[in-house]
Parts: structure tokens; sequence; C-alpha cells
């Protein structure tokens, strides 16, 4: 599988919000060894750091100065909240942002031995080559009553009815969005995990992985 030109195995996974794209992406880095980068982690960093700025997200500029030497703690439970979501989702269709996070990503997935990707344009975008693609979805209802459950498990506050309109309004806003719309790569597989236990998607995701393998 490894022709020169590749340092190692990539899998890029992609999917709208709370699909279990995360959890899947997690669990392959695992199974396969290899390091794993939630890439919404980057956008909601910088939203959070203008949030704690006070900065208007409206501004794009405000946005890619965000950008600037980007360290986060990724166990800050902030990072989790709806308002940061909601501003995580406006600036990441700002061309400037993208182009700021985009090497970061490229670097990441293109490390000795390979890596696992989650995101909204991995397939398509920062990883067009990898090697093996999964789009995961899920209805946006079931998305949304797992939105809730882990905003009230981590202690933060969710209502269903806000939090599925916000999901809707996410999807359209990463799906029409002109620089890197979220969007099934041609060569993605789809999973579909709203009738799927955690564990189910997981071994599915673990399935299709080794299919691909053993037809590459
Ligand atoms: N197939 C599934 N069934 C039920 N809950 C799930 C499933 N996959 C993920 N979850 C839960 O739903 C929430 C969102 O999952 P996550 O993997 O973070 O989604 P995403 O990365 O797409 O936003 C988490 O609390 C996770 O434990
Ligand atoms: N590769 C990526 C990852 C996230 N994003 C954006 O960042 C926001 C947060 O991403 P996330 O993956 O943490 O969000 P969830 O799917 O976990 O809700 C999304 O609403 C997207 O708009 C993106 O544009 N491109």
């Amino acid at each position: 599988m490894q022709d020169g030109s590749r340092k190692g195995f990539v899998i890029a996974v992609d999917g709208p919000a709370a699909s279990g794209k995360g959890t899947i992406a997690r669990a392959l880095a695992k199974h396969f060894g290899l390091p794993h980068m939630d890439t919404g982690l980057l956008y909601r960093a910088v939203a959070l750091k203008i949030w704690r700025w006070g900065g208007d997200p409206n501004i794009e500029f405000e946005a890619l100065r965000a950008c600037d030497n980007l360290g986060f703690d990724p166990d800050d439970e902030e990072l989790r909240s709806e308002p940061i979501s909601r501003i995580a989702s406006k600036i990441s269709s700002y061309a400037s942002v993208r182009d700021a996070l985009l090497q970061r990503q490229r670097d990441f997935a293109a490390q000795e031995g390979g890596a696992v990707l989650d995101g909204r344009d991995i397939g398509t975008v920062i990883a067009p080559e990898a090697d093996v693609k999964l789009f995961v979805t899920a209805s946006a209802e079931v998305r949304a009553q797992r939105r809730v459950r882990e905003l009230l498990e981590r202690g933060m506050p969710g209502h269903y009815d806000d939090v599925l309109l916000d999901i809707r309004a996410r999807d359209e806003r990463d799906a029409t969005r002109e620089i890197a719309p979220l969007l099934q790569a041609q060569d993605a597989d789809l999973l579909d995990t709203s009738d799927l236990t955690a564990e189910q998607a997981i071994a599915e995701a673990i399935r299709l992985v080794e299919h691909k393998l053993a037809n590459a």
C-alpha cells in the first residue's frame, strides 16, 4: 500500500455535528495504532479565543487574528459548549481562517506512519489522497439527542429544541459555504450511525477500513 510517495496510512473521517465521527476516528486511531487529530477543535479554539477577547466573530479580520499562535487545552470544557459551537461554525466559513489552519492539519496527515483526522473537509481538502475515507452521518434528530446527552453529561446546559435548531443551522452553513463545504468525497464510504450504538458504529468502521485495505 505504501508506494514511496506516501509516508503512511491516512484515514479521513468527515461528517456533520454529533454524527459520531469523533468517536469513530478515536477508535480507529486506537485500533490501527495511529495518532488522531480532531480538526474541529482548531476551529473551536479560534472561536473560544474570540469569545474570551470579547471579539466580534462577524469580522473576518478578528477571527484571522485569533489564529495566530493558536494553542489550546483540548480538555477545556468550554471548547465544547454551544456558544462556542455556534461561533466555530461562523468563523469556519472565512477563507483566511481556513487557510491559516490548513498547514497544521496537512502536516499532521503527512507525518510518518500516517494518521486519522476527523472534521468536515478531510477527505476533500486536507487529505484528498487519504487511503480510506469515511463519511459518517445520522439523522438531525438523533444527532441532537446525542449532543444534548453529551452536554448534560458534561454539566453544561442543553435543550433539545435549541440544539436541534442549531444543528440544522450548522448543517446548512457547513454544506453551503463556498470554501471546503461539508460534502461526501466521491471515494468515501458512507456510514449512517442513526440506528447503531457507538460500539456497532465502531465495528462497522473497522470493517470498512479493513475491507479497503484488503482490496488496496
Ligand atoms: N452510534 C452512537 N450511538 C449513540 N451515541 C453515540 C454514537 N456515536 C457517538 N455517540 C455519542 O454522541 C456524542 C457525539 O459523538 P461524537 O463522536 O463526539 O460526534 P462528532 O465528533 O461527530 O461531533 C458523544 O457523546 C458520543 O459518545
Ligand atoms: N475540518 C473542519 C472541522 C470543523 N469545522 C467547523 O468547526 C465547527 C466545529 O466542528 P466540530 O467537528 O468540533 O463540531 P461537532 O461536529 O463536534 O459539533 C463545525 O461547525 C464546522 O463549521 C470545519 O469547518 N472544518
